[in-house]
C-alpha cells in the first residue's frame, strides 16, 4: 500500500480540469455573469433611499457568497449567519433590518415579522417561499422574491440518480459494505428502461426530470391541476387514480400548499401497482409517511427516496433526524430500500452560487431603484433608471391598497411637480405605483413624504433621490 506522502505525491501535479472539487460554471451562471449589470451603468444616476452604508442585509442559512460579495459590494452592512436562528434571536435581529435573506429553514410567520420595523425585502434563496407568511409580508408592504428556477435541474438529476438506485438497491448495498457485508444479489432489481415514471407537478423541476427520464428511456406520465404542454412523448393524465395505477415510479414535485398536503396517503398507495417506487424532493408535507411506511410494510412499495420532511433541523448536526423530530423515524430508517437525504435537492455547487447571483441582484435592484420584477407577493413594477443629468428627480415609490381614487389622490399631491413618468400595477388587495417627479427641491422631499404618508391607503413609502 502507498505511504500518504506517495499518495500526496502522486495527486499533486494532476490538472484540475476533471476534478470533481472544481467548480465549474453553469451555462446559466456564465450567461448571468456576461449580462449587462444594471445597477453598475455608470451614466445612471445612484438613487439613495439614504446612505446605503446605512442599509442593513441580515444573510441566514449559508446563503451563498455570491449574495454576500453583490450585497456587500453596494455598500450595505451585511451580517451573515451559517444556521437558521431561533425565533426569539430572529425576533431580536429582524427588528432593524431593512433586508433578510433566508433559505427553507427560517420561519417569517406573522408573529416575526410584526416585530420587523425597517423591513423592506425578503429574499429566499431557493424556490420555495412557504416558510414565508406571504400575507402578512404583503399586509405590511415587505417584498418577497426567490429564485424560481435556479436549482430545477440539481433537483431533477438527483431524483433521476434515485430512480436507479432504487431500482438497483444501491442504497442498501453501500450500507451493507460499508459495514462489511458482501451481498451480490439481482433478486427484484430493475432497469429502469421501458419502465413508466409518474410525475406530479409538471413545472420546472417536474418537466426538466422528463427530459431526464426519457433519455434513460422510459415512459413519462404526469399529472397537474394545470394544462401543461408535453415535452417529447410525455403524456399528461388528468384522472388522478388512473394515473397512479399506470406508474412503476412516481415522484412529487408540487409546491406545498393546503391541496398538497398529504397528497400521496394510504387511498393513493393502495391505487398504484404493486412494488412501485415513490419519491419526494418537494416538501415534507406532501407524502403522508406514517401512511407511506404502511405500503412498504406489506410490499405495496418496493422503495422510497425521500429529501423532505414534516420537520428538518435547523442546522446541521449528530442525532438530530431523531423520533423527537418526527415520530416515525426510527420506523423509517428500519425499512430496506429507503433513500434518506437531508433537503439537499436543490444543493450544488452551480445552483447555490446562481441563486446567490439572481436573488441579491433582485434585492439590490428593488432596494435601490425600486424594481418589483421577481417579487412573488407584488405586481412587478419596474421604471428604467435616471441619468446623471436629471439632479432634480425624486422616485416615488407607493405602496397602498387597491381600492378605487388612490391615483387620483396621489397623484394630486404629485402634481406641484412634473412627472416624468409613472407606472402602477395591482395584485389583488395590494397596488404598487412608482414615480419620477422633476423639480423637486431638497426641501421639498419631507413635505410630499408627509402628505403621501398621510393617505388613507398607503402602506409602505420610499422616497429616492
Ligand atoms: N428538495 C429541494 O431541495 C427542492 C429544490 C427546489 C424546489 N423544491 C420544491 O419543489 C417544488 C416544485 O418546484 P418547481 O420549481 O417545479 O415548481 P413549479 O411551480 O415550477 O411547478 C409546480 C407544479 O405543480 C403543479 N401543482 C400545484 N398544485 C398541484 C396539485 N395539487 N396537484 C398537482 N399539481 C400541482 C403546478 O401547476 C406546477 O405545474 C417547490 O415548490 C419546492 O417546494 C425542493
Ligand atoms: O436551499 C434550501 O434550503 C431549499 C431548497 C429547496 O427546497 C427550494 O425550495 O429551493
Amino acid at each position: 500500500m502507498s505511504s500518504p506522502q506517495e499518495i500526496q505525491q502522486a495527486f499533486q501535479n494532476i490538472s484540475i480540469s476533471g476534478s470533481p472539487n472544481r467548480v465549474s460554471k453553469s451555462p446559466v451562471q456564465s450567461f448571468m455573469n456576461n449580462l449587462p449589470h444594471r445597477l453598475s451603468v455608470s451614466k445612471q444616476k445612484t438613487l439613495k433611499p439614504f446612505s446605503s452604508g446605512d442599509i442593513k442585509v441580515l444573510l441566514l442559512e449559508n446563503v451563498n457568497k455570491t449574495a454576500i460579495d453583490i450585497l456587500t459590494k453596494q455598500g450595505y452592512q451585511v451580517e451573515f449567519h451559517k444556521a437558521s436562528l431561533d425565533e426569539e434571536t430572529l425576533i431580536e435581529k429582524i427588528k432593524d433590518v431593512h433586508c433578510i435573506g433566508i433559505r427553507s429553514k427560517t420561519k417569517l410567520t406573522a408573529k416575526v415579522l410584526s416585530h420587523a420595523k425597517n423591513l423592506v425585502s425578503i429574499g429566499c434563496f431557493c424556490i420555495g417561499t412557504n416558510q414565508v407568511d406571504l400575507e402578512y409580508a404583503t399586509k405590511i408592504g415587505v417584498a418577497v422574491f426567490n429564485s424560481p428556477f435556479s436549482n430545477s435541474r440539481s433537483v431533477a438529476e438527483l431524483i433521476m440518480a434515485e430512480i436507479v438506485c432504487l431500482a438497483r438497491q444501491v442504497g442498501d448495498r453501500s450500507i451493507e459494505l460499508h459495514t462489511g457485508t458482501w451481498n451480490k444479489v439481482s433478486n427484484k432489481c430493475w432497469e429502469v428502461r421501458g419502465k413508466t415514471l409518474g410525475i406530479i407537478g409538471y413545472g420546472h423541476i417536474g418537466s426538466q426530470l422528463s427530459v431526464l427520464a426519457e433519455a434513460f428511456g422510459m415512459h413519462v406520465i404526469y399529472y397537474d391541476i394545470v394544462g401543461i404542454m408535453a415535452i417529447g412523448m410525455a403524456k399528461q393524465v388528468d384522472d388522478l387514480n388512473e394515473f397512479l395505477g399506470q406508474a412503476d415510479f412516481l415522484t412529487c414535485h408540487v409546491p406545498e400548499t393546503s391541496e398538497t398536503k398529504n397528497l400521496l396517503s394510504l387511498p393513493q398507495f393502495a391505487a398504484m401497482k404493486d412494488g412501485a417506487y415513490v419519491l419526494n424532493a418537494s416538501r415534507g408535507t406532501v407524502i403522508d409517511i406514517p401512511a407511506l411506511i404502511q405500503a412498504m410494510k406489506v410490499g405495496k412499495i418496493a422503495g422510497a427516496a425521500l429529501d423532505v420532511y414534516p420537520q428538518e433541523p435547523p442546522k446541521n448536526g449528530d442525532k438530530l433526524f431523531v423520533d423527537s423530530l418526527n415520530e416515525w423515524t426510527s420506523e423509517l430508517v428500519s425499512l430496506p430500500n429507503v433513500i434518506l437525504t437531508p433537503h439537499i435537492g436543490g444543493s450544488t455547487e452551480e445552483a447555490q452560487s446562481a441563486i446567490g447571483v439572481e436573488v441579491s441582484q433582485a434585492l439590490s435592484k428593488y432596494i435601490n431603484e425600486g424594481s418589483s420584477v421577481g417579487s412573488v407577493n407584488f405586481p412587478e413594477v419596474s421604471l428604467r433608471g435616471l441619468s446623471l443629468d436629471q439632479e432634480d428627480t425624486v422616485r416615488v415609490l407607493y405602496i397602498h391598497h387597491n381600492v378605487p381614487g388612490v391615483l387620483k389622490t396621489v397623484n394630486n399631491i404629485l402634481s406641484d411637480h412634473n412627472i416624468e413618468k409613472q407606472f402602477s400595477d395591482s395584485q389583488t388587495d395590494i397596488a404598487y405605483l412608482i414615480a419620477d417627479i422633476s423639480g423637486v427641491d431638497q426641501k421639498d422631499i419631507k413635505d410630499i413624504y408627509d402628505r403621501l404618508n398621510a393617505t388613507e391607503a398607503k402602506i409602505a413609502i420610499r422616497l429616492l433621490y
